[in-house]
Parts: structure tokens; C-alpha cells; sequence
């Protein structure tokens, strides 16, 4: 079996829905073809995010008033339902004034109430009643033109519009029985044939709705007419007929604009309820023929309430209700029972009503705000009946177009909106009618529009609607699906406008999030680079603080040394083996000590002076010790340790005034060890055996020492601090004396042989070996092989108080520098020497340098400043004798002074 296509729908347009869109760019020249995902063979790089296509999106361009589709082809009257239909009267043209006319117009003035302002608006339009012409014109039986008024022809609010799809048009010229025959014929058939149906006459006021319903004697209207021919097809059967007909009328009306009441029109009629759907009291007059009928019904007219208006010298004021009621006689046995009863409604609505032209006031101001709200009800009531029946044939017949322009005025989409804004809730329960409502409402609402502005001379008929409740008959499938689609147009069309816009919202949100994100990371970006330089500030900061709290802690030792020493000597010394690295540990520690200015330095290396005075205060060294190893060294550093813990410490370093002979002891202790811990340095044992014998020897060699402590008895504080420093820093001279080859230093021990009666001396001779750091092992190293004495070497730098830091360090072998500055001082030093000494202490040259302290110097000074010669000659041969006070020297001492002095060429 062959199937067939489809005919065509007809008459259909294709519209093309989607945007038009941009050429694709070619591969080569696509900005995005980057963004594509990589294939699998690169699935180990990973896949970009695309960017969401906003720019896409947004360059789309959505039709924003759409070409709607064009309606399915007008129904022909053949296809419009029998249901419903539309007619459409033109009222004529008022004739010339006559008498009658004057009358009326002498009424409308004694007419009360009456607006002022209304009336001189109609004396106004009075006036321009000439310049009015007709300005719809009917195109076929089926569609209308309207046109606006000559005054409004050049205003854009207002265009022409062609309404169409009326079941028929009646022009001006149509006669009453024109439009019986057409419009109620029909519907009079079906009643005697058993079917119900309704006709209802709907318009403006003054638009002839009562003169088409009704008429008048010469004109009777579409009643007279019915009744007419309902009697005269109704036949006879015997003596009756062979149908009963009953007549009842009745209003229903607002008296002053209040609550809506019924009133039966009939003769003896009052009010009427309404329970349910049903109207309870309305009486039924049976009527027998057409006189009777019409007698009843000018009965009714009379009690029917109306009013002169401007608008209409009669006009009605109720919605007036006729039911013509057949029902089957027995007689008849031809018809069908089941069309027995039938029921043919007429209905002369009262016209809705403008203030502006109506003028009316007061009371009747809220009489015609009832009447249009009626109308408007009865039309809802009309649209629901047919959306619940899914006849829309009202809608569909009654279309418009614009025939110079699309009706897309101001003026008329406010007038639509007005009226979907009444009729969206309940046009929302049906579906796929909203375009034929639009179109029904513009159609509707531009009528009423032109025939209240302008067109007062338009004579309109009223549309009078046929409806029959009992007959059904289905929708055409093609206006169905044509209303279906339209509505899903729209649907799509509104989404992709919501969608549109929701984007466009994104994109700004975007834009400004990536501004923001930008600021952000600018801010992130400058917080980074001061958090550098913060850090970098810290680590400064910290240096800082290390090297202030090394000074501090220098400084404190210095001001607090007779509290403290402990502390910062103990702390230092921890890392050391020997405390005569005590010194070394601490340049080590703090090499910026090296740098420290020349009054810092003063106060660095007394404090120097002063622990290693504090050394030599040890107690517990002896003599004899002196030929310690190293493993002896330990006990000295704990020694040396405890010394410092030692109040005589303090003492001596504090009042610097200890005794003469507490002095001499214990320097000559401490120097006794000082060579061990020398050779400790060193780290070579054959060198610290020769250092050791060395001090051995120098500890049997004292007479150089006792000569030199003898020759300073007056300033026992003095002699004490410059024979340790001489000591300490004249080793060579002590190795010389060790190694006795210079004549000088027999000299020397001669006149300390001079001294022996001191037993101070004797212990100070012990103390001939170096006492001091590793500035003993340099210097003994060094200057055991220079002939000359110390003290003509430090002569040189007597007034160096202030070069501390220009001197060697105590510990750190000779560099080529330092033999430099030594050769400077006058010292004669080999560079083989200093060669050897820097291998020997090659591991200490990474070591910073610490300078002692120029106590030769100040030492120099010391001798220099001693008064010898004003000194008395004390006799000898005190030795044993009394002791000598503070303050006096003994001839051995002044002698060595002397002896010095001569020798350093003070
Ligand atoms: N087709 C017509 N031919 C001649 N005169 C007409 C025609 N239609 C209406 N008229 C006249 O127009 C005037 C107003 O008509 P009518 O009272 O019927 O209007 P209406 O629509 O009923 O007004 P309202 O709603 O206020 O009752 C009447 O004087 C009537 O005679």
C-alpha cells in the first residue's frame, strides 16, 4: 500500500525561526579552532577549557517582532460551525435633522444629568458633524475596513485596519429582513427543528443593537420577525397547533449602580433570583400567535429600563433576555421526540459605554460602569464556552490585517494589553488559541477604538452572534495544528528572548569578575614583592639583632663583667674545648666585632684583658702544671672556667687594684699554662712538646720575668696588668729566654737574680711563658726565631691605643696581610716563617680575626709614664724583710723599669 504525503497545508508561509548566523570561518583563519579538545593520540596533554561561546550566543539576533504565521485561509461560510457565527451590521448614517430631530435635541439638552464638559464636546462634534464622512467601508461579506477619521489621517497612532471573517457583512443599506434572512433564518430553523441557539447583539452604545433586535412598527426588528416565522412554519394539528410556544422576558440591570437585579418583564413580573444557573420566579406566557408575542414584548420594552444618554436618546440600560420556548404537541407525531423542547434566545445587550462621550455623571456614571463590565463578563463567558467546547470559530472568522501598515501603534498594543490583561488567567487553562485571541481581542478592541474616536458618524451595525448550545461539530485539524505551532513559536521565541537576556546578564557579571580577578592578582603580585622585601628587612633585621645582641652581650660583659661573666664567657666558651679559644669562639661568633669601632673596641678587649686576667686569677693552677698535656688543657679550660667564676676575678678586674703579690702568682700561673693550651692549638705534638718544653724552660728561666715585675713595685696594678701583657704579648722574649740566645736576656735574668729576694718575683718568673692565647702560639712560634725582644717591637706601637684592630688576631695564624702589618710594627719576621705558621694554622684561616687588645702599648705608655727617676733609691736586702706597701717600689722593680725603658727606647 502506497502512502501518500500529505497535501500541503495551505497557504502557509515558512518562516525561518532561527537567527541568522555568521559564516563559519575556515579552519585556517578560526580564532577557535585551538580551543577544540585534543584528540586522543594527545591525551597526555591536557585538554584546554573551552570558553563558553558568549560572543556567539550574543551576536545572534533574534527577530524581536517576528513575521506571526500567516492564519490558515479564511473560513468560508460553509466551513464556519453552525454553532457560532459572527455577523457584522453597519448602522447607517443619521439622516438630516428634522423636526423630530430637534425634538431629540431640545430632550438631549433638558436631559439630566449631563456633563458639562460632555456637552460642550458634543456641541463641539455638533459642529463638525458636516466635515464627518463614513469611514469604514465593507470589501466583501465577509471583511471591513476601517479607516481613521479625516482629523486623524496624518497621525501615526491610528492606521487603517481591515477586519475579516465575519459569517457576513451588512452595509448600511441593509434592510431588516436582509439580515433576518441571513442571520436568523438559520437559526429559527434549527429552533423549530428542536435546537436550541441564541442570538445576541453586542456593540457600542447608540450603534443600533435595539433597532436591529427589535425595530420599530415600519422596520420591525429580528423578534417580530422570528415570531413571524415561527408561526407561520408551525402547523396546525386539529385545532391546535402542533407546538406550544411560551414567551418570557426579562432584565437584568443595576439601579444606580449597585448590585445587579432581575427583573421579570412580563406582565405581573418582579424581581427574579437567580439559584445556581437557574433564574427561580421567571414567569413563561404562552403565546399563540405572533400578535400576542408581539404585544408582550412592547409590553416589556416599556418596563424596561432605559435612558437618555448622549449617545443615545433611548438607550438601553439592562440586558434585556428574551426566551421563545417551543414545546411539542402530542398531535404531532411526525417530529422527534427528543426535539420537543427548544429554546430560541434573543438578547439586546445594553451598549458599552465611554465617559467621554457619554458624559454621563453620578448614578448613571456607575450605570454604565455596570453595563460595560456585563458586556464584558458576557463576552468571557462567550470565549470560555467556545475554548471549553474547543470551538474557536468566533476566533477564527473574526482577523484582521493592516493594510498600510501593521497595527503596531502605541494606541493598539495598549488597548490588547488591556484586554490580555482581563483574559490572561483564564487563557492560560486553554492551550493553542492565544494567537487567535490576540487576534480576536485587536479586532474587537480596534472596532470599539475607532468607532469612539472618530467614526461617530460611522453608522455600525451591531455583530450579532449566533450560537447554538445543542449542535457540535469538531475542529478542523488544520486550524488546530496551525494554533499549535503558533503557540509554540511564541513559547520557543520567549525563551530564547529569556535566555538571550540571561546571557547578556552573565557577560556583564563576567566582565566584571574578571576585572575584579585582575585587581586581585595586581594586589597579590605587589603583596608578593613586599612580603620579599619584608623578609628580606627581617633577615636583615635579624643579622642585626644577632650582631647588636653580640655587641650587647659584648658590651653587657664589658659594663657587667664583675656581675656577669659567667653567663656570655660560659655560653661562648661551650663550643670550644680550650677556654683560651674563649676569645676566638666569640670572633668567630661575631665577626662584626672585627668591624666594631675603635670605642667599642675598648670596651671589647679589656673585657678581653680581663677574663684572661681572670684566668691567670685561677687558684688552682700551679706552677708545676705547667708542663701539663693536653688533656691537662681540658682541666685548664674548666679552670680557667672556675676562675672566671672566681670573685677575685672581679675583684681584679673591677678595682684592678688587687694586691701586688695575688697578681703575680697568679699571672705567673696562668702563664704557665698558657703554653699548653698553645699547644693544644696547635694540634701537633712535637711542636707542643717544644712549646711545652719550652715553658718548662721558661718556667726555670724566671729572671727575666722577676726583673721585669721587680722593676714596677710603686704601681702594683699597673706592673701586674703590663707584666701579663708584656707577657702575653712579648712571647718571644720569653723564648728567649728559653732558649738563651740573647745576650740581653742574660742580662735580663741577671737582674732578676737581683730580684730573687722577692718571693713574689720568684712566682712571677714562673710566669715567664706565655700566658696568653693563641696569640702566644703565633707569636712564640714566630718570634722564636727573632732576635729581637718584644718590647722593642711593641715599643712601636706605644700610641696605638686606638689600632686594636689593626693588630694580629690572638689565635689566627699569620696571613700575608698580617706579616705585612707586622713588618710595619718593626717586627722581623721571616716570611718562611709566617709561611709555616699559616700552614700550621691553615684549618683557624676561615676563622675571623680578633685583635688583641695593644696592652704592649698601653704597657709602653705605662713604662713610658713611670717616674722612675723620681722614685727613691730603696736600699737592698729587703728580701726578707717587710713587705713592701701598694704604693712603693722595690729597687728590682725599679730597675726593670728602667732596664725596659732602656731597652724600648722610651
Ligand atoms: N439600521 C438602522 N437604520 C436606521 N436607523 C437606525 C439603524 N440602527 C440604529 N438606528 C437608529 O439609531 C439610534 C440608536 O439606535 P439603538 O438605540 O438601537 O442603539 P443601541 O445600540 O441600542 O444603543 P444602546 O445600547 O444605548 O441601547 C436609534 O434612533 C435608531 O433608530
Amino acid at each position: 500500500m502506497e502512502m501518500k504525503s500529505p497535501p500541503p497545508c495551505p497557504n502557509t508561509v515558512t518562516v525561518r525561526r532561527n537567527p541568522p548566523r555568521r559564516a563559519r570561518p575556515t579552519p585556517s583563519t578560526n580564532p577557535h579552532q585551538n580551543l577544540i579538545p585534543p584528540s586522543s593520540s594527545s591525551k597526555s596533554n591536557k585538554p584546554d577549557i573551552l570558553p563558553f561561546p558568549m560572543q556567539d550566543i550574543l551576536s545572534m539576533e533574534i527577530p524581536q517582532n517576528p513575521q506571526p504565521h500567516p492564519p490558515p485561509s479564511s473560513p468560508t461560510p460553509a466551513s464556519v460551525s453552525e454553532n457560532l457565527r459572527v455577523y457584522l451590521r453597519i448602522r447607517p448614517l443619521v439622516p438630516p435633522k428634522t423636526s423630530k430631530d430637534v425634538v431629540d435635541q431640545k430632550r438631549k439638552k433638558i436631559a439630566w444629568p449631563q456633563n458639562p464638559v460632555a456637552k460642550n464636546g458634543i456641541r463641539e462634534k455638533n459642529t463638525k458633524k458636516k466635515s464627518c464622512k463614513i469611514c469604514i467601508s465593507v470589501n466583501d461579506p465577509q471583511s471591513v475596513t476601517l479607516s481613521p477619521p479625516p482629523a486623524l489621517q496624518d497621525s501615526k497612532r491610528i492606521k487603517s485596519v481591515v477586519y475579516e471573517g465575519f459569517s457576513r457583512v451588512f452595509a448600511a443599506d441593509s434592510s431588516q429582513n436582509e439580515v433576518y434572512d441571513i442571520m436568523v433564518k438559520p437559526l429559527v430553523e434549527d429552533f423549530l427543528n428542536g435546537r436550541n441557539g441564541m442570538l445576541a447583539a453586542l456593540g457600542p452604545s447608540g450603534s443600533g443593537k435595539t433597532h436591529t433586535v427589535f425595530g420599530t412598527a415600519r422596520e420591525p426588528g429580528m423578534v417580530p420577525l422570528a415570531l413571524q416565522h415561527i408561526f407561520k412554519q408551525t402547523k396546525e394539528c386539529g385545532s391546535k397547533l402542533s407546538r406550544s410556544f411560551y414567551i418570557s422576558i426579562f432584565e437584568i440591570y443595576s439601579e444606580g449602580g449597585k448590585a445587579e437585579r432581575m427583573l421579570d418583564l412580563s406582565p405581573g413580573g418582579a424581581d427574579l433570583t437567580m439559584q445556581q444557573s437557574t433564574v427561580k420566579g421567571l414567569q413563561e406566557v404562552a403565546i399563540a400567535d405572533t400578535a400576542h408575542a408581539e404585544s408582550l414584548i412592547a409590553s416589556a420594552m416599556l418596563r424596561r429600563s432605559t435612558a437618555m444618554t448622549n449617545a443615545n436618546s433611548q438607550s438601553s440600560r439592562s440586558q434585556c433576555i428574551i426566551n421563545i420556548h417551543s414545546l411539542l404537541n402530542k398531535c404531532d407525531k411526525e417530529l422527534d421526540v427528543q426535539s420537543n423542547n427548544a429554546v430560541l434566545t434573543i438578547v439586546d445587550l445594553a451598549g458599552a459605554e465611554r465617559e467621554r462621550r457619554t458624559g454621563n455623571q453620578g448614578s448613571r456614571l456607575l450605570e454604565s460602569n455596570f453595563i460595560n463590565n456585563t458586556s464584558m463578563v458576557f463576552g468571557l463567558c462567550l470565549r470560555v464556552y467556545m475554548q471549553a467546547t474547543q470551538r474557536d470559530f468566533f476566533e477564527q472568522l473574526t482577523r484582521f490585517n493592516n493594510v498600510d501598515e501593521q497595527p503596531n501603534s502605541v494606541h493598539h498594543k495598549r488597548h490588547i494589553q488591556s484586554l490580555y490583561g482581563v483574559e490572561e488567567p483564564k487563557r492560560k487553562k486553554y492551550c493553542g488559541l492565544d494567537a487567535n485571541e490576540k487576534k480576536e481581542g485587536k479586532s474587537t478592541g480596534d472596532e470599539h477604538l475607532l468607532l469612539e474616536e472618530g467614526c461617530t458618524k460611522v453608522t455600525d451595525g451591531p455583530r450579532i452572534s449566533k450560537f447554538n448550545s445543542i449542535d457540535t461539530a469538531p475542529v478542523k485539524s488544520d486550524c488546530g495544528d496551525w494554533a499549535i505551532r503558533e503557540r509554540n513559536h511564541q513559547i520557543m521565541q520567549n525563551f530564547a528572548k529569556a535566555l538571550w537576556n540571561v546571557l547578556k546578564e552573565y557577560k556583564e557579571k563576567l566582565t566584571v569578575a574578571e576585572k575584579e580577578n585582575g585587581n586581585l592578582n595586581e594586589k597579590l603580585r605587589s603583596e608578593k614583592s613586599r612580603y620579599i622585601e619584608l623578609e628580606k628587612e627581617l633577615e636583615d633585621f635579624k643579622s642585626c639583632c644577632t650582631c647588636s645582641k653580640e655587641n650587647s652581650v659584648e658590651a653587657l660583659k664589658v659594663d657587667t663583667d664583675i656581675h656577669a661573666p659567667v653567663h656570655v664567657e660560659g655560653n661562648e666558651c661551650s663550643n670550644f674545648d680550650e677556654a683560651p679559644n674563649v676569645v676566638e669562639s666569640k670572633c668567630d661568633k661575631s665577626p662584626i666585632v672585627c668591624s666594631l669601632k675603635p670605642g667599642q673596641d675598648q670596651y671589647l678587649f679589656p673585657d678581653v684583658h680581663s677574663k684572661v686576667e681572670a684566668k691567670s686569677h685561677s687558684p688552682n693552677l700551679k706552677a708545676s702544671e705547667c708542663t701539663g698535656t693536653l688533656t691537662h688543657d681540658q682541666d685548664v679550660t674548666g679552670q680557667v672556667d672556675e676562675s672566671v667564676h672566681s670573685p677575685n676575678l672581679k675583684e681584679s678586674k673591677c678595682s684592678s687594684t688587687p694586691t701586688w703579690d695575688q697578681d703575680i702568682s697568679t699571672q705567673a700561673e696562668v702563664k704557665s699554662y698558657s703554653p699548653t693550651l698553645k699547644a693544644s692549638e696547635c694540634t701537633s705534638s712535637q711542636h707542643d712538646q717544644d712549646v711545652t718544653s719550652q715553658v718548662g724552660e721558661s718556667v726555670h728561666s724566671p729572671n727575666h720575668k722577676e726583673s721585669k715585675c721587680g722593676s714596677t713595685p710603686t704601681r702594683d696594678q699597673d706592673i701586674s696588668t703590663q707584666s701579663e701583657v708584656k707577657s702575653h704579648h712579648s712571647p718571644n722574649l720569653k723564648a728567649f729566654e728559653c732558649t738563651g740566645t740573647a745576650t740581653h736576656d742574660q742580662d735580663l735574668t741577671s737582674q732578676a737574680g737581683e730580684n730573687d729576694p722577692s718571693p713574689n718575683l720568684k712566682e712571677s718568673r714562673c710566669s715567664s711563658t706565655p700566658t696568653w692565647d693563641q696569640d702566644i702560639s703565633t707569636e712564640v712560634d714566630m718570634n722564636s726565631h727573632s732576635p729581637q725582644p718584644e718590647a722593642s717591637k711593641c715599643g712601636s706601637t706605644q700610641d696605638q691605643d686606638e689600632d686594636f684592630l689593626t693588630k694580629k688576631p690572638l689565635h689566627v695564624p699569620l696571613s700575608k696581610e698580617d706579616a705585612a702589618f707586622i713588618k710595619q710594627c718593626n717586627l722581623d719576621v721571616p716570611d718562611c716563617e709566617i709561611r709555616s705558621n699559616t700552614s700550621c694554622k691553615a684549618s683557624n684561616l676561615k676563622k675571623p680575626k680578633r685583635r688583641l687588645p695593644p696592652v704592649s702599648s698601653i704597657l709602653l705608655r705605662d713604662i713610658s709614664a713611670l717616674g722612675i727617676e723620681d722614685e727613691p733609691q730603696k736600699p737592698k736586702g729587703n728580701r726578707g724583710g717587710k713587705k713592701l706597701s701598694a704604693g712603693e717600689r722595690t729597687q728590682g722593680s725599679i730597675s726593670l723599669i728602667r732596664l725596659l725603658q732602656s731597652n724600648l727606647r722610651l
